[in-house]
């Protein structure tokens, strides 16, 4: 059976159809994880996996705290991927060298570092072009990649869903096209314009070749993810016919939200001491004191310097927090730079049009934060809410936090609801305050408070109105 055509339906899309020389240049640039990229082995795999890994930064503006902090975040992504880190250097600059990203006395170093700790990938902090990338590792003589490839190659370990691996893949590839020139001279010298029958047209190079291929899978990828997307829609449309509140939770990635989610839901999510375990968004019911039901979404994690590619990949799923009631932004109090995280979470929210939306900050892993420390967090986040979902501490605040933040039933109506729109009525003990019923000849009359965009769907039944 073919791969391509099995997807959506549950098989991970594959590039099978390019060839060697391209599955090895995609490949190498998203890091070797995708064992969808290839039909490798496990054996094959691990071996393939990057190691030892040196990692290497540029500081070019803040403290060197920041650039530590950057490199300290590399190397948890670095281990996330599976590898070993076994060096980190910083190079100060003004900006990073146009040819090989770190200055030529920079690479000697990491060249000598590199075989001194017998590693086998250098890791760039930033986004390295193509030119940059292949002069890396011509210098250094081993495998280069840089942050962007580094989480792409963990979104594709992560992605479960077909959708999510669609979406991982698209950026994947997106990553790539620009990228194919530097082994297109190499691929063009090995293989000509020879073979493919019935794929390339006449004078057509290698590279061209290559490049329509992906051009043909991203087109293909974006049709499927509009499907998808569709389906999405739908789902999305029916809840907000249903007008259930909605809750997104937000926050850099591994500061707790699927632990929070758990915490207020009960729900059972996988947590993970793991950058970005969660790329599939889960939502989950639940009810404020009063019995209103709202839901609870969980959502991708956001980093530093997310790669574009992602985020416009990522855009249906990153909508959904868009078109919240409430964003609920989970901040990890014990990480060394929780105001830097916290911006870098704004941006994207900003990106994808959620920056109106109300924002309930939350400080989680209060567990971990010493009492001094939690002084300067109270002083930077006065309004939010301390929580340890782990201990438990502070979330019935937090949910007491959430339903104040929700669209309040600040309305008081009598109406009087056919027998036959049973929906109404359950729409209005699900979501408003329900006083008081009676039934009639016409109709059930119930007296509630209701939010303003239920007491608009009621407007024809109402007998009397506050
Ligand atoms: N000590 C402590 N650890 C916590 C707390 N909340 C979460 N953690 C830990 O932090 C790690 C990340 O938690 P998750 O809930 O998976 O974080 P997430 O934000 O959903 O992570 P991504 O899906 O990677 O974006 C896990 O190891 C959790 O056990 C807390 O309140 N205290």
């Amino acid at each position: 059976m073919n791969s391509q055509e099995d997807f959506p339906s549950g098989h991970t899309p594959s590039t099978g159809e390019l060839d060697l020389e391209a599955r090895q240049a995609l490949r190498r640039v998203v890091g070797l994880a995708s064992t969808e990229l290839e039909d490798v082995t496990d054996a094959e795999y691990r071996r393939l996996r990057l190691e030892r890994v040196v990692l290497v930064g540029v500081w070019t503006e803040g403290t060197i705290d920041d650039a530590e902090n950057s490199l300290a975040e590399l190397a948890q992504l670095a281990e996330t991927a599976g590898s070993e880190v076994v060096d980190g250097l910083i190079q100060r600059r003004s900006k990073p060298d146009a040819g090989t990203f770190i200055g030529s006395g920079k690479v000697r170093e990491v060249k000598d570092t590199v075989e001194a700790l017998g590693a086998d990938t250098v890791i760039a902090d930033g986004e390295l072009s193509p030119g940059q990338l292949i002069a890396l590792e011509k210098a250094i003589n081993v495998k280069v990649i840089d942050r962007t490839a580094l989480i792409l190659d963990i979104f594709a370990q992560h992605a479960k869903s077909a959708e999510g691996k669609a979406q991982v893949e698209l950026a994947q590839l997106q990553y790539l096209l620009p990228r194919l020139r530097g082994w297109g001279d190499a691929m063009s010298r090995q293989g000509g314009s020879n073979g493919g029958v019935g794929l390339r047209g006449p004078g057509e190079t290698k590279l061209e070749t290559d490049r329509r291929r992906i051009r043909a899978k991203v087109a293909k990828l974006r049709r499927e993810l509009a499907k998808l997307t569709v389906t999405r829609e739908t789902k999305r449309d029916s809840r907000t016919r249903n007008r259930v509140p909605g809750v997104a939770i937000a926050g850099y990635t591994n500061a707790g939200k699927s632990s929070l989610l758990n915490a207020l839901t009960g729900a059972g999510i996988l947590v993970q001491d793991a950058l970005f375990a969660t790329l599939d968004t889960s939502t989950r019911r639940s009810r404020t004191a009063e019995g209103r039901e709202y839901t609870v979404t969980d959502t991708v994690g956001f980093v530093r310097h997310l790669p574009h590619q992602l985020v416009e990949a990522f855009r249906s799923t990153l909508e959904e927090v868009a078109e919240a009631d409430l964003i609920v932004h989970v901040i990890d109090g014990s990480h060394p730079d929780p105001l830097g995280q916290a911006e870098a979470v704004r941006e994207v929210l900003a990106e994808v049009g959620a920056e109106e939306i109300p924002e309930l900050v939350v400080v989680n892993k209060l567990d971990l934060v010493a009492p001094d420390d939690v002084l300067q967090l109270r002083s930077d986040w006065p309004d939010a809410v301390f929580v340890s979902a782990h201990s438990g501490e502070g979330i019935d605040k937090l949910r007491a936090a959430i339903e104040q933040a929700l669209p309040q039933p600040h309305t008081m109506l009598t109406v009087c609801i056919p027998y036959v729109r049973g929906d109404l009525v359950s729409r209005l003990r699900s979501r408003g305050e329900v006083l008081s019923t009676e039934h009639r000849g016409d109709g059930s009359v119930i007296t509630a408070r209701v939010d303003d965009a239920l007491a608009g769907e009621l407007r024809a039944f109402v007998l009397e109105k506050d």
